[in-house]
C-alpha cells in the first residue's frame, strides 16, 4: 500500500505536520549515543510534545530512527510514538536498515506509505539510503516514483520528504555526506511548479532555505546537535529539537523549531564522531 489519502485541514485552515527525525534508538533503553540515551532525549520530546497541546495531523520521521539497525530499536520507536495517537509516517536515514523497516513496521502499526494525499497537498516519502556509507543518493527508481507523483497530482502542493540534505550546512566533515546527485533532484522539480517543500534530517540542525520557488528544511535531532559552520566534526550544546508545519490551502508553509532547554541532554563535548 504505497499511496494513503488523509482527511486534515479544511476550509482555510492548515494541514498540521510534526516532524521529528534521527531519533538513533538502540535495542536497549539505556543505549547512548556520545553520552545522551538517545531513548531519554526522545521520551522527553515526545513530553514535552504532548504538554504544549499544540495540534498536529500527522507526524513524519525522516530517517536515523536507529543507531544499531535492530527490530527492537523500532519496536521501541513504534512504542514511543503510539501515545501520540497521529498517523506516522517514515522513510529510512543512513544508520537505518531499510529493508528491515518496511518488513517490522506495519507489524508495529506504522504504515509504509510512500505518498500522502490530502486535501491540496501530498507528501512524498523518498529513500536516499546508499548501503553502509553515510552520503545520500537518489536512485533512478526514486527519482521515477517522484516524477510520477509529481506529475500525476498538478492540483496539489508537494512536500517531499528524504533523509539527506540536498544543499550543503557549510560544514566540511558533514557536507561530504549529502545527497550525491541533488543536482538530479533540482532538475526534477524545476518542471513541477507544485513542488513547495523539500524538507529533510541528517544535519542535526535546522536550516532554511529557498531556491527558485522551492523551500529546503532541515530539523534538529531529538538526540546529538552538530555544530554549525564547523569544519571538523562538532557538537553543539543546543538542545533536543523538532518541528511543527502548517501547509495553508494556497501553498503557503509556515513552520517552528522547537527544543528542549539546553542544559539537559548534553553529549561528551570531546567526542570526535562515531
Ligand atoms: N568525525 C567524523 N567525520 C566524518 N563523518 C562522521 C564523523 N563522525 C560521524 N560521522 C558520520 O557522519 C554522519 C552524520 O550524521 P549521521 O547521524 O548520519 O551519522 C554520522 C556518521 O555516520
Ligand atoms: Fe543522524
Amino acid at each position: 500500500m504505497d499511496t494513503v489519502t488523509l482527511a486534515a485541514g479544511g476550509g482555510d485552515q492548515p494541514i498540521r505536520l510534526l516532524q521529528i527525525t534521527d531519533t538513533h534508538l538502540f535495542a536497549q533503553a539505556e543505549g547512548q549515543l556520545l553520552g545522551i540515551r538517545t531513548a531519554d532525549s526522545f521520551q522527553a520530546v515526545l513530553d514535552a510534545v504532548q504538554a504544549q497541546k499544540a495540534a498536529f495531523d500527522l507526524i513524519l520521521a525522516t530517517g536515523d530512527l536507529s543507531q544499531d539497525y535492530s527490530t527492537a530499536s523500532y519496536s521501541r520507536f513504534a512504542d514511543m510514538v503510539r501515545p501520540l495517537g497521529r498517523p506516522v509516517f517514515w522513510l529510512p536515514g543512513n544508520h537505518d536498515d531499510g529493508p528491515l523497516m518496511r518488513r517490522v513496521m506495519p507489524d508495529f502499526g506504522i504504515s509504509p506509505a510512500r505518498q500522502v494525499l490530502l486535501p491540496g497537498w501530498q507528501i512524498l516519502l523518498l529513500d536516499t539510503q546508499v548501503y553502509s556509507v553515510p552520503h545520500g543518493w537518489l536512485k533512478p527508481e526514486q527519482m521515477s516514483f517522484l516524477e510520477q507523483c509529481l506529475s500525476s497530482e498538478p492540483a496539489r502542493y508537494s512536500v517531499i520528504c528524504l533523509h539527506h540534505n540536498t544543499f550543503p550546512v557549510g560544514s566540511t566533515w558533514l557536507d561530504q555526506h549529502d545527497l550525491k546527485n541533488g543536482s538530479d533532484l533540482l532538475g526534477l522539480l524545476g518542471r513541477f511548479p507544485n513542488a513547495r517543500l523539500v524538507l529533510c534530517g541528517h544535519v542535526h540542525q535546522e536550516t532554511d532555505l529557498e531556491h527558485n520557488g522551492v523551500r529546503f528544511i532541515s530539523s534538529p535531532s531529538t538526540c546529538i546537535q552538530f555544530e554549525p559552520l564547523s569544519r571538523d566534526f562538532g557538537l553543539d550544546t543546543k538542545g533536543p529539537g523538532w518541528r511543527y508545519l502548517q501547509l495553508y490551502p494556497d501553498g503557503r508553509i509556515e513552520t517552528q523549531v522547537h527544543r528542549l532547554p539546553d542544559g539537559h541532554f548534553v553529549p561528551d563535548g570531546a567526542a570526535t564522531g562515531y
